[in-house]
């Protein structure tokens, strides 16, 4: 759902998070050096806690706000977590009744944006940006959207997810079992990067027991059995290397989900993954649909996360369901996305799909 024009932004708001994993000073004076030579007006928050991009964007948005003109551009410098509260704050004004993004708000039955969001990638996985721009440099990818250069930087309205049991938004995707489990792996791994993930979900197999699990999509039942994961997004790559949903389209109306059965070995994950070759094995079943439902059948918690944060709720299920253009958020132009990450990817209804 690409918007109409991408007319370049006038003013920003740049959220750093500064304890994000490569976010270093040096890089943030660059982000914003590039946004003072091209926009009117940009204002900078750095974050001191967790929830303080969130709290900075709703400020900003608000009508009320003194800190200065409302932003058409929010820049967020930091990692996934950075990313989703960003994306939070942004999509409950998107939401608003009367909100410049939300729907009929223009009074003619069009859409007008509010303020979109670009991603300086500055964490850990950057499955976010790399969703977007696949593996182009941010300079590139900033100066593209600070220009409003159509053939480099499309201003998209893109589908997210929402986690039913929380009312939470999803933007990379939401997983269950093994990658839920590479979270807590990584939590001792010092690497930074995508270094961190490369190790933390190797770890992760090697103590890792499938679940008894059920997949269901729109009602069907996709999968049950023993389940080493279900992902279900939203984004192509997890961990910003591991490629998961090879046919998934962000604008589609529609979330894709991968499950890996037992016929797969934990410990085979990480490396088919990272190949690109996961959805080639027997015992990996897609999906696509509206409403997605994960569950555990043993009776105990389901291990998940969404957007890289592990979702500590004692609960044996998750429901994802799709919110259509939901976000407006810049990124190169969809073929040029499309090309790079399904490169050695058989496309959904190939070998793997049932
Ligand atoms: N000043 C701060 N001090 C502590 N935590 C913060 C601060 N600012 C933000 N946070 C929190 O840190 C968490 C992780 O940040 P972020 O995702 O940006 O980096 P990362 O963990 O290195 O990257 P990734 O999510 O890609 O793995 C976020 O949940 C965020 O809310």
């Amino acid at each position: 759902m690409p918007t109409a024009a991408s007319p370049a932004p006038r003013r920003a708001l740049v959220v750093v998070n500064p304890t994000a994993g490569t976010a270093r000073p040096d890089l943030v004076e660059q982000v914003l050096r590039l946004c003072r030579e091209r926009l009117e007006a940009v204002s900078v928050h750095r974050t001191t806690h967790r929830g303080s991009a969130g709290e900075a964007v709703r400020s900003a948005l608000s009508a009320s706000s003194a800190a200065g003109p409302v932003p058409d551009l929010v820049v967020a410098v930091g990692g996934d977590g950075t990313v989703h509260e960003v994306v939070r704050a942004l999509s409950v004004q998107d939401a608003a009744p009367g909100a410049p993004g939300a729907a009929g708000a223009t009074g003619g039955g069009g859409r007008r944006q509010g303020a979109a969001l670009a991603i300086v990638p500055a964490g850990t996985g950057n499955s976010g940006y790399r969703m977007l721009w696949a593996e182009r440099p941010w300079r590139q990818s900033l100066q593209a959207v600070l220009a409003g250069d159509a053939g480099a930087a499309r201003l998209r309205r893109i589908d997210l997810g929402q986690l039913a049991e929380t009312g939470e938004p999803v933007l990379l995707g939401a997983c269950s079992g093994l990658i839920a489990q590479g979270l807590i792996a990584a939590r001792t791994i010092s690497a930074a990067g995508r270094e961190k993930y490369a190790r933390a979900l190797p770890e992760a197999a090697a103590g890792f027991t499938p679940y008894p699990g059920r997949v269901t999509v729109d009602g069907r039942v996709l999968h049950e059995g023993a389940t080493v994961l279900a992902n279900v997004g939203g984004g192509r790559h997890r961990g910003g290397q591991y490629l998961l949903l090879p046919g998934s389209e962000l604008d589609d109306g529609l979330l894709d989900v991968c499950v890996v059965g037992a016929e797969v070995a934990p410990a085979e994950v990480a490396p088919l993954a990272r190949q690109g070759l996961l959805h080639t094995r027997r015992g990996v079943v897609h999906g696509r649909g509206r409403r997605i439902v994960v569950e555990r059948l043993d009776g105990r918690a389901l291990l998940f996360e969404h957007d890289g944060e592990l979702q500590h709720l004692n609960w044996p299920r998750m429901t994802v369901e799709v919110l259509p253009g939901a976000l407006a958020i810049w990124g190169a132009p969809k073929e040029v996305v499309t090309r790079v990450d399904t490169q050695g990817a058989v496309p959904l209804g190939g070998v793997a799909a049932s």
